[in-house]
């Protein structure tokens, strides 16, 4: 089965199934948030956008990466999100790449966000699911950001079922550009601990796919082998 790894502005037409990749840092945070509770998470094409969502909504929160902003009600950290009660809640989500990705891709048939904490289960429910060559959307650095092909490519060889050793694949993330910055505090809206929770494999036990809803995206938490 060929795969197919490309990045946000190479995309064509509608993919079938597609995979959009966002490692450091949107569907590591988005997975956090759904651990911490949250029921839906809504993406937004722009900030403005975020804000008009959660005014007309009352209850939702905004989140956005970058530095704190008047209006928004959490960044685009895990570190600074793990530790949030967002029970019920519905979070607004608008970043650089991640839900940028999302968007350009949401009128495929199935669409799954992913990263490395969500990647066994993403390929489970891609097994079950789905038939065929994946669309990976590589959403970093115009395709070429290295944690998120690393991570696409580790998605990609265990959908075929393969035993994959997931370490080199997580040294290509850890090297990565993205990792560095993010280390050396040159990210917006950054907490120490983002890095390593963005790379902790599995940490969570469901899959996240984004459906068009009435005119929004939402992205919800979909548990393989549950049928839903
Ligand atoms: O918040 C992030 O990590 C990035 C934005 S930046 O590259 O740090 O400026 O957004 P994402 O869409 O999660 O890659
Ligand atoms: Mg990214």
């Amino acid at each position: 089965m060929g795969h197919h790894f490309v990045g946000i502005p190479d995309l064509t037409g509608v993919p079938r199934v597609a995979v959009v990749i966002d490692v450091m840092r949107a569907f590591t945070v988005a997975a956090w948030a759904f651990s911490r509770g949250v029921e839906k998470i809504v993406l937004a094409p722009t900030r403005s956008a975020a804000l008009a969502l959660k005014e007309s909504n009352p209850g939702w929160l905004a989140l956005k990466d970058g530095a704190p902003a008047a209006g928004f009600d959490a960044v685009n950290s895990p570190g600074l999100l793990r530790s949030r009660d967002l029970t019920g809640r519905t979070l607004v989500q608008k970043t650089t790449a991640g839900t940028v990705g999302a968007l350009a891709v949401a009128d495929a048939p199935l669409v799954l966000c992913a990263s490395f904490v969500v990647a066994g289960p993403t390929a489970r429910f891609l097994r079950e699911q789905a038939r065929g060559p994946v669309t990976f959307v590589v959403t970093g650095g115009e395709g070429r950001a290295e944690e998120d092909l690393a991570c696409a490519e580790y998605i990609g060889r265990c959908v075929t079922g393969d035993e994959v050793e997931a370490g080199p694949y997580l040294h290509r993330a850890r090297t990565s550009r993205a990792a560095a910055d993010l280390a050396a505090g040159r990210r917006g809206g950054y907490h120490p601990d983002d890095v390593d929770l963005c790379l902790e494999l599995d940490r969570f036990p469901f899959a996240m796919t984004a459906h068009r809803e009435g005119p929004l995206t939402v992205l919800r938490r979909r548990t393989a082998g549950s049928g839903g």
